[in-house]
C-alpha cells in the first residue's frame, strides 16, 4: 500500500488519521471523534480545545446511534456528551420536538438549555424550558411553536402532556435523563412512567450522571435498547483537584464554626449546604446579621426568587449561596471555590454531587464537611463510598469561641425573624407550599419541593 509506493487510498488515510488521533489523548479532537464542522466551530467558540474523557468515550458511540449509560465525575462535561450527538442528528434530520431532556431541578433545566443554545447557535436550534413555578400559558405558547429540544422537569412536563392541547411527543427521537439516578428514583416515579408511555419506543435514550443506580430494575424502566455503558471512572470518584476535609465539632457550635470558616477563607465564593429549607433560611439570616453576603436557595422559594438568588451568586454580587440539595446537582458555576457541608448529607451519593459544585472542568477547589456527634455513621458511609479518608481541617478553638457572643445574638435575631415570617405566612393562609396554586397546579407534584 502506501509503504510499497502505491497511492494511499481513502481507507488508508482514514486508518492513518484514526491511528494518529488515538495515539495520544492530546491529539484527539472533536473532529476526529466524528463531530461535524459547524459543531466543532461551536466548541472552539466556547474555548473547548480538546474533548473531555467522557466526551472522548461517548461521542463515537452516540454518533453510531447507540443508547448510552454514561457515568463520569462531576464537572467533566457530560452535558455536551449528550448535546453534541443530538444536535448532529438534528442537523441531519431537522425535526420539531426532536429531543427531550429530563432533569431533576428547574435551575439545571435552564442551564442545559443555555448549553444547547451555545452549541447549536450555528444551526439555529430552538429550545423550550418547561419547569414548575413558571407561568404555564407562556410555556404552552412556547410549546405551540414546536421547539427542537425540550428541557423539562418531570412534573410540569406531565401537566402539559395532559392539559396542553396539541402538544405531544410523538415525533421525539432522543430522550435524555440527566442526573439519571435521581430521575429514576421514587420521587419522580409516576411522572416518568407517564412520560415513557407517550414517547416513541423507536428512539435513542441516554442516561447520564456522576452517580448511577446499580439496580438493573430501575435502569430497565428507561427501556434502553442494548445500551453501551460508558464509565470513565470505575469507582465513585471525586475530582482529583478537589481538596476535601472535615471538622468534628459538637452540634451546638456549628454556627460559630461556620462563621469562623467563612471569615478565615474570606475572598472566596462559597456554597453552604443545609439539610432543610428552614435551616437554609435561618442560616442565611444569621450570616447576613453578621454582615456576611449570603443568599438562600431552596425549593420553597417562589421561582423568580430562586433564579434571582442564583443570579446574584453567579454574577458575584453575593459570595455565599446557602442552599438545600436543590443546588447539589449539575449547577455549573465555575467560580465556586469552597463547598461547606454545614449539615452532612443523609444520602452519601449527594456528597459527591455537592462537593462537585467546585473544582469543575479541571479547576481546583475545596470542601469542608461538618461532622457532629450525631453524624459519625453518615460520615463513615461517605468515606466508604468515595474510597478515601478526608483530612481534618485545622481550627483554633479559642479563636472560634471568641465569636460566640456575636453569633448567639445573631441566632436570636434569626429565630425572631423566622417566627415573624411564619406568623405573616399563617395570616396569609400560605403555611404550606411555595405559594398560591390553583387546584390543577396542586396536582403537579412540585419538582424537588422537599429540597
Ligand atoms: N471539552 C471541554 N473543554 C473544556 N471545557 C468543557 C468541555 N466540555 C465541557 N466543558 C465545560 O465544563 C463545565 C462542566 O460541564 P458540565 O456542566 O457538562 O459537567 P457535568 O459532567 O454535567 O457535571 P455534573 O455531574 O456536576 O452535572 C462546563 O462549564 C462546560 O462548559
Amino acid at each position: 500500500m502506501a509503504e510499497s509506493g502505491e497511492p494511499e487510498t481513502t481507507v488508508d488515510k482514514r486508518e492513518k488519521e484514526e491511528k494518529e488521533a488515538n495515539s495520544t489523548t492530546e491529539e484527539i479532537s472533536f473532529r476526529s471523534l466524528g463531530v461535524t464542522e459547524v459543531l466543532c466551530e461551536a466548541c472552539a467558540a466556547l474555548n473547548w480545545t480538546t474533548p473531555t474523557a467522557i466526551q472522548r468515550e461517548s461521542l463515537p458511540i452516540a454518533l453510531k446511534g447507540k443508547d448510552i449509560i454514561g457515568l463520569a465525575e462531576t464537572g467533566s462535561g457530560k452535558t455536551a456528551a449528550f448535546a453534541l450527538p443530538i444536535l448532529q442528528a438534528l442537523l441531519d434530520t431537522p425535526t420539531r420536538l426532536f429531543a427531550l431532556v429530563l432533569t431533576p431541578t428547574r435551575e439545571l433545566a435552564f442551564q442545559i438549555s443555555e448549553q444547547f443554545e451555545a452549541l447549536g447557535s450555528g444551526i439555529g436550534v430552538k429550545c423550550a424550558v418547561i419547569v414548575g413555578g413558571v407561568d404555564i400559558i407562556t410555556q404552552a405558547m412556547a410549546l405551540a411553536k414546536k421547539p427542537h429540544i425540550v428541557i423539562a422537569t418531570p412534573g410540569r412536563l406531565v401537566d402539559h402532556l395532559e392539559n396542553t392541547k396539541g402538544f405531544s411527543l410523538r415525533t421525539l427521537r432522543y430522550l435524555v435523563m440527566d442526573e439519571a439516578d435521581r430521575i429514576l428514583n421514587m420521587d419522580f416515579e409516576t411522572e416518568v412512567d407517564k412520560i415513557l408511555k407517550v414517547v416513541p419506543k423507536e428512539r435513542h435514550t441516554y442516561l447520564y450522571s456522576a452517580t448511577m443506580t446499580r439496580k438493573v430494575q430501575k435502569l430497565q424502566r428507561a427501556s434502553l435498547h442494548n445500551p453501551v455503558k460508558v464509565e470513565v471512572s470505575s469507582k465513585y470518584q471525586t475530582v482529583e483537584k478537589l481538596q476535601q476535609s472535615y471538622i468534628f465539632i459538637p452540634s451546638k457550635y456549628k454556627d460559630c464554626y461556620l462563621v469562623s470558616i467563612l471569615n478565615e477563607l474570606a475572598g472566596n465564593s462559597f456554597m453552604v449546604f443545609c439539610g432543610t429549607c428552614n435551616n437554609v433560611q435561618r442560616t442565611t439570616i444569621l450570616l447576613r446579621t453578621l454582615g456576611l453576603h449570603a443568599v438562600p436557595l431552596h425549593g420553597k422559594m417562589p421561582q423568580p426568587k430562586r433564579l434571582g438568588a442564583l443570579n446574584k451568586f453567579k454574577t458575584k454580587s453575593r459570595s455565599i449561596l446557602v442552599a438545600t440539595d436543590v443546588a447539589s446537582r449539575g449547577l455549573d458555576i465555575p467560580h465556586v471555590d469552597v463547598v461547606v457541608n454545614f449539615d452532612i448529607p443523609t444520602h452519601s451519593k449527594d456528597y459527591i454531587h455537592r462537593v462537585g459544585r467546585t473544582a469543575r472542568a479541571g479547576r481546583s477547589g475545596r470542601s469542608i464537611t461538618f461532622v457532629t456527634q450525631y453524624d459519625v455513621e453518615l460520615y463513615q458511609r461517605i468515606e466508604q463510598l468515595i474510597g478515601k479518608q478526608l483530612a481534618l481541617h485545622p481550627t483554633v478553638e479559642e479563636e472560634v469561641m471568641a465569636l460566640m457572643e456575636r453569633v448567639t445574638e445573631a441566632q436570636r435575631i434569626a429565630r425572631m425573624e423566622m417566627q415573624t415570617a411564619q406568623e405573616k405566612k399563617r395570616e396569609r393562609g400560605e403555611e404550606k407550599g411555595a405559594g398560591p396554586r390553583s387546584k390543577k397546579r396542586k396536582k403537579e407534584k412540585i419538582d424537588t419541593t422537599e429540597l
